[in-house]
């Protein structure tokens, strides 16, 4: 596959001055030939997450921006005063940052895996329908990897669009495919099966749901805007067509873009700085821990990766009834601002072995940070990419909320699997939580131009 010449990661660090960073990893698309005239400067950064990435396009064209804005101005209503928009702009006004944020489709690896978080998600799984097989199977993914290229442009779906995007920019759309270990009997190609594809081992604290797991495919959506990603949502369920039914669907949010004063990493509904330690782009050994390598095997997941996905509950109830000290205990670092309680700021190392004046130290030894750290596991490293989520409250008022845990390896047996197997022997954030559905999908490495994902698999 021809080098798609994406430009490295170089995410800012968290207590780093971003704007000069920023120059520096933002990339120039052109985003429709005809329309790239005078590029706006004004790149703003997108970063929740301790991560960012090259591919994100915060700077389009003027006529770009002025061709897709959802310009308005404010009238007033000819009946009973109502202050209303018009349909029609009198002014049109340039996209915001937010609405112009754009990522590539085609490149060394799919989109969605190094991108900062997005503020709306939905991950979703189908099935291969009965008696559809290979070629079905590659005629699905050349669908859904034209939609996906289109609607990430921010243009329309190829067909029957629903208007539902019309108004927005791309606003930082991301479209993610996978392969679950089921897709391989069905289609034919079990001996192109990974073996890192293998089930996960049972943990002793699962409550899994059968029906919420696994599927022989997979998709990721991610944006910041909600019709953005609902969009992208429908235009790929229909593409399905008769090929493949919706197995489950989850939905997720982050904070949105702009809504903190500075970049910072994201919080989750436990309210805890979550992703501070995650890989960085800029480190040595990211896409050695992230990236299936150019020559690994099997050959068609070079630059690929295996997404673990565990829709893991918060018990809010009881998390909620503790003090803050006893919160920050369980995870190990201040719920402010991040710092591990052996002091310091976000970004400090944490120290280990730091005792109080009564000789305790004061990371307890089964704090969550404490023991999901590579060295306190041979090494095993992932990058978190979640999204939170909530779906209501039961019948006592109970939430059914938590995190759509998303995490990115090279080799689950070296990132995922030897860190779940020490929590579920009971580190202190493992009563406050409930592992409800799991999943684990080969999700190949980026479409070159003309291709589609997964081409290597279904036509190799
Ligand atoms: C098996 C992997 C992990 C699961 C499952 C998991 C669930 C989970 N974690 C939090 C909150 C935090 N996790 C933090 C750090 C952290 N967690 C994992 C792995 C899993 N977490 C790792 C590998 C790490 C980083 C360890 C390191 O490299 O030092 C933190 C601390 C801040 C941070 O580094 O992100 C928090 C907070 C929740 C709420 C949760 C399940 C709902
Ligand atoms: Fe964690």
């Amino acid at each position: 596959m021809p080098d798609q010449s994406i430009p490295e990661a170089r995410p800012p660090a968290l207590d780093e001055e971003s704007s000069s960073e920023l120059k520096e990893g933002t990339t120039e698309v052109e985003v429709g030939a005809s329309e790239v005239e005078e590029v706006e400067g004004g790149a703003s950064e997108v970063k929740e997450g301790a991560f960012e990435t090259a591919r994100s396009v915060e700077g389009l064209t003027r006529r770009k921006l002025l061709g897709t804005a959802g310009a308005t101005g404010l009238v007033l209503g000819a009946a009973g005063g109502v202050v209303g928009y018009t349909a029609q702009p009198s002014r049109a006004t340039p996209l915001t940052s937010v609405g112009a944020g754009q990522v590539m489709f085609h490149g060394k690896h799919q989109p969605g895996i190094t991108e900062g978080l997005q503020a709306r998600g939905h991950l979703v799984a189908f099935d291969l329908a009965a008696g559809a097989g290979r070629r079905e199977a590659a005629a699905l993914l050349r669908r859904w990897s034209q939609t996906a290229r289109r609607l990430m442009a921010g243009e329309a779906a190829p067909h029957d669009d629903t208007d539902v995007a019309r108004d927005a920019g791309p606003s930082s759309l991301t479209v993610t495919f996978g392969f679950g270990h089921s897709f391989f009997g069905r289609t034919g190609l079990e001996k192109q099966r990974p073996v890192a594809l293998d089930p996960l081992p049972d943990f002793s604290s699962d409550h899994l749901d059968k029906k919420r797991s696994d599927g022989d495919l997979w998709v990721q959506i991610g944006a910041n805007d909600a019709l953005v990603a609902f969009h992208a949502l429908r235009a790929l369920q229909k593409d399905a067509g008769d090929a493949a039914r919706l197995r489950w669907q989850m939905n997720g949010f982050n904070r949105s873009p702009g809504a903190t004063s500075h970049p910072m990493t994201a919080r989750n509904l436990m309210g805890q700085l979550d992703g501070t330690r995650n890989p960085k782009p800029r480190e040595a050994d990211f896409d050695q821990r992230v990236f299936v390598s150019e020559s690994g095997t099997p050959s068609w997941m070079a630059n690929g990766s295996y997404a673990v996905v565990r829709r893991i509950r918060m018990l809010l109830d009881d998390w909620e009834k503790l003090s803050v000290a006893a919160q920050e205990s369980v995870i190990g670092r201040r719920k402010s601002d991040g710092a591990a309680l052996s002091g310091g700021t976000e970004t400090t190392e944490m120290d280990l072995e730091k005792t109080d004046a009564k000789g305790n130290l004061v990371v307890p030894i089964n704090a969550h940070a404490r023991i999901t750290r590579p060295d306190q596991n041979g090494g095993a490293a992932m990058l978190r990419r979640p999204f939170s989520y909530h779906d209501g409250f039961d019948q006592d008022g109970v939430p059914d909320a938590g995190l759509l845990f998303v995490c990115w390896q090279a080799d689950p047996l070296r990132g995922f699997v030897p860190v779940q197997r020490k929590l579920d022997r009971g580190d202190a954030l493992s009563q406050y939580i409930r592992h409800e559905a799991s999943g684990l999908f080969a999700v190949p490495g980026g479409a070159a131009e003309g291709e589609y994902v997964g081409q290597r698999l279904l036509e190799g």
